[in-house]
């Protein structure tokens, strides 16, 4: 027995175990379970703990995964463990040996593992691809992603569709080439091979499999080279449309003066051929972008109904940027976009017809070519964005995405700079400031079809944790104050809260079993606010450091669950 490509196809429904990153290939991160909900939540307590142990803490971001008895987690430093789901007991531990050249640019983290027949499979800060037995630790492949000395690292979950594992690569702070990956899940093999930035070639079982537009035709000169757009926080799939979903990060430098252009296909959702590795279409968020906007952020497919009621096949994105972007997933046409952060000065909306941004005039950090430092801006969102890489979540019930969001702003200026392999590559210094004097982050259910924002929870400090959402009429997020609390779906009215010792921004999991539903979180501090945060990570330097694996059911079997409303 092992895990099969119709168990992985069946994830988002299938409630006895968890077996991708994102609780179903699509990444809604929404489950049907009942028996934990709005009614008996106050009834949840702990039911047992894991600890990432010694030295290595630092930010924990994964999300459990759970097969077959077992739950498989990731941690920081490249580790990953199985554990007796039933009691938490440790029964191997994977540590994979790091060089000591690594070069994150955000954090030692590890954002969870994929399942495949009898393998888990996760990559390493090297820029490793590996895959160890099930039942042993064992390791059965190990692939290269890319050069770590030239800054390719990997923090991502890979994704699993039809087989093979698919991958993006880290370093766009470093000018490394954007790439996303097919492999064989059982042998680790290349199948395909996809680049970012337009000009590399893209292969399919050794042979050039296209490219799509003109060579280089958005880059000047030799800019392409190094050209970023990293695949950093991974893919999702459309089955309906055999379609991965992956974004594409910052172009490099960060000084665009550099690359005039539109820089593709930087700031960008792609939708590539899941088969041939063939980008069928992109579409770009931020052209050339100025701010670190990335926008790597996860594209999610949904059946969205429109005002006549017709039911469109969409897909969502909140992007780094501060616009909600709502996509025909079939043609990567731009349906609708709206702010889902109260200040975006870099541009006033998003034309519907051209799908391009309408930017602000004078919103560009001045360029410093002729001296050492250009004229600083400021500008919102920060580069950490209207939200960075932690994972909304879609309800079918309520019709609503639950976006973790944060409000802040940033002083940015431009430097000169030329490409040398394994050192930063940005040409830009910048320092992050609070918006406002009583909340930085917020938790927004969002309404696709209009773009309003129905509810929010305001959050002293940034948000940085993955949400999920249940059909017991919940939604569950973790706080750097080192809370997980619990929302009702409806209405964001917090409905139980649990201190878990230290921040948290892991993603949280839920499955049953036995009768019983059980949730579980990562906690642990970390991520890129503390070390790049300016003003904000000085008003947040006192959260306690630490990396526990929470796991929660009602204190007593509750009856089935009745919903109330
Ligand atoms: O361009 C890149 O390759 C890259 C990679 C990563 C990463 O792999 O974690 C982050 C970023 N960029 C980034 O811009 C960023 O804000 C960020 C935050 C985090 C985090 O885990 O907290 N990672 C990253
Ligand atoms: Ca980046």
């Amino acid at each position: 027995a092992g895990v099969t490509d119709a168990m992985i196809s069946n994830d988002a429904t299938s409630t006895n175990d968890v077996l991708t990153v994102g609780l179903g290939q699509s990444g809604q991160r929404f489950s049907p379970l009942t028996t934990i909900n709005a009614d008996n939540i106050g009834d949840l307590v702990p039911a047992w703990t894991f600890s990432f142990g010694g030295e290595k803490q630092r930010g924990q971001e994964t999300q459990a995964l759970v097969y077959n008895g077992k739950m498989f987690i990731t941690g920081s430093y490249s580790r990953l463990w199985a554990l007796d789901v039933k009691t938490g007991k440790r029964l191997w531990a994977y540590e994979h040996r790091l060089p000591d050249g690594i070069m994150p640019c955000c954090d030692v983290v590890n954002r969870g593992a994929a399942l495949y027949d009898n393998l888990v499979i996760f990559g390493t800060l090297d820029a490793h691809l590996v895959a160890l037995n099930m039942d042993t630790g064992k390791v059965v492949w190990n692939e290269t992603l890319g050069d770590y000395k030239a800054g390719y690292s990997y923090t991502a979950a890979p994704l699993i569709v039809k087989g093979k594992v698919i991958t993006g690569v880290s370093g766009g702070e470093f000018g490394i080439v954007g790439r996303v990956d097919a492999r064989d899940a059982k042998t680790g093999k290349l199948v395909w091979s996809r680049p970012t930035v337009e000009g590399h070639m893209g292969t399919l079982n050794g042979k050039d499999n296209g490219i799509t537009g003109k060579l280089n035709a958005s880059w000047p000169g030799d800019m392409w080279k190094f050209g970023g757009a990293a695949t950093w926080l991974g893919c999702t799939y459309g089955a309906d449309v055999n379609l991965v979903y992956c974004g594409t990060g910052n172009p490099a430098p960060w000084n665009a003066h550099l690359r005039p252009g539109d820089n593709l296909y930087s700031t960008s959702t792609l939708g590539i051929d899941a088969d041939k590795g063939v980008i069928k279409w992109s579409y770009q968020s931020t052209p050339n972008d100025h701010w670190d906007f990335d926008g790597v952020n996860e594209f999610i497919p949904f059946d969205m109904k429109d005002s006549s009621g017709k039911v469109v096949k969409a897909g969502a994105k909140a992007d780094r940027n501060g616009f909600f972007y709502v996509l025909d997933r079939t043609n990567g046409k731009l349906l609708n976009a709206s702010p889902f952060v109260t200040k975006q000065t870099w541009a006033s909306g998003v034309d519907l017809k051209t799908g391009r941004p309408i930017e602000s005039k004078n919103n560009r950090p001045g360029d410093p070519s002729a001296a050492e430092k250009g004229e600083s801006v400021f500008s919102a969102p920060s580069f950490l964005g209207g939200k960075n890489w932690m994972p909304m979540a879609y309800s079918a019930q309520t019709g609503y995405f639950y976006v973790p969001a944060n409000e802040w702003g940033m002083d940015i200026w431009n430097e000169p700079i030329t490409y040398k392999k394994g050192a930063a590559y940005l040409g830009a210094g910048f320092n992050i400031k609070p918006l406002y004097d009583d909340y930085i982050g917020a938790l927004r259910a969002i309404d696709p079809a209009t773009g309003k924002i129905v509810w929010e929870y305001k959050n002293d400090s940034p948000v940085w944790g993955g949400v999920m959402t249940t059909a017991g009429n919940l939604v569950f997020m973790g706080t750097p104050d080192g809370y997980f609390k619990a929302f009702n779906a409806k209405t964001g009215e917090v409905l139980w809260k649990f201190q878990t010792g230290s921040g948290v921004v892991g993603q949280p999991a839920t499955w049953e079993q036995d009768g019983e539903q059980f949730i579980a979180i990562a906690s642990g501090w970390g991520g890129a606010v503390p070390l790049w945060g300016g003003d904000v990570a000085k008003k947040i330097k006192d959260i306690s450091q630490g990396g526990m694996m929470w796991v929660f059911k009602l204190h007593k079997s509750a009856a089935p669950a009745v919903a109330k409303n």
